[in-house]
């Protein structure tokens, strides 16, 4: 059986007081629950979240990291030095990052490998855009996304991955793809999952949806078969509205 998993994705949200005010709110509600909860917060609060979740279940997430050990890369932080403050998962390759800031399939691949060679869980994130959608290419590119991701990835360590399906034109725009939709690509993400590892991984590996995951539509996406979490924006950035996905 897969745990669900929930994570947050705060993106460029909170200082440090916002930051503790809603890590104070929902951890003792976390844990009542058997979901995995996770808050993939900016590097400037990481610290102080981490000291404000000790004793507490929820994991603490970055949004981003490089894939060089260290050195000359002004502005950019090591799979090392999210280690170093307690970082447990790093999201890796969100579209965001892909459309803004020059992430390609390959430097995902990079950083895939170096999370896992540093003991962080990726939440590797890949979708398509509403272009790719109306042409019909949603699966030519999540297949694309995919393989080139877990290039040279071994069996053992696709254990520790988490992968987020986020299909671009649903983040942030109220849309969200209809769950049956979702549960769709991320059976086709399992499946090419088993063609490459096997039925016991595919098996294990735990898929999330994201884009506009809100408590209204959490149980619907969360009920279907395929689906095990999801990656959340907006809604994590309010303990209510976070909560009531998380007790889905
Ligand atoms: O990008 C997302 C999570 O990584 C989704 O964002 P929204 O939930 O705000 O649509």
């Amino acid at each position: 059986m897969r745990k669900p998993i929930i994570a947050g994705n705060w993106k460029m949200h909170k200082i440090t007081n916002e930051a503790l005010e809603l890590v104070n709110q929902i951890k003792d509600e976390v844990s009542k629950t058997d979901v995995e909860v996770v808050v993939c917060c900016p590097f400037t609060v990481l610290s102080e979240v981490k000291k404000a979740l000790a004793g507490s279940k929820v994991k603490l997430g970055a949004q981003n990291m490089h894939w060089e050990d260290e050195g000359a890369f002004t502005g950019e932080v090591s799979a090392n030095m999210l280690k170093d403050v307690g970082v447990d998962y790093v999201i890796i390759g969100h579209s965001e990052r892909r459309q803004y800031f020059n992430e390609t399939d390959e430097t995902v691949n990079k950083k895939v490998a170096k999370a896992i060679e540093n003991g962080l869980n990726p939440i590797v994130c890949v979708g398509e855009t509403l272009e790719q959608r109306e042409d019909n290419k949603t699966f030519d590119i999540i297949k694309i996304q995919i393989l080139a991701a877990f290039e040279n990835i071994d069996d053992k360590d696709m254990e520790n991955i988490v992968i987020a399906y986020e299909p671009v034109w649903a983040i942030g725009t109220g849309k969200t793809a209809s769950s049956q939709e979702a549960n769709e690509v991320i059976a086709y993400i399992r499946s090419l999952l088993e063609e490459k590892y096997g039925s016991e991984i595919s098996e294990e590996v735990r898929i999330q949806y994201g884009g506009s995951v809100k408590s209204s539509n959490a149980t619907e996406i969360m009920n279907e078969t395929d689906i095990d979490g999801a990656l959340v924006g907006g809604a994590s950035l309010k303990a209510e509205e976070f909560l009531g996905i998380v007790n889905f």
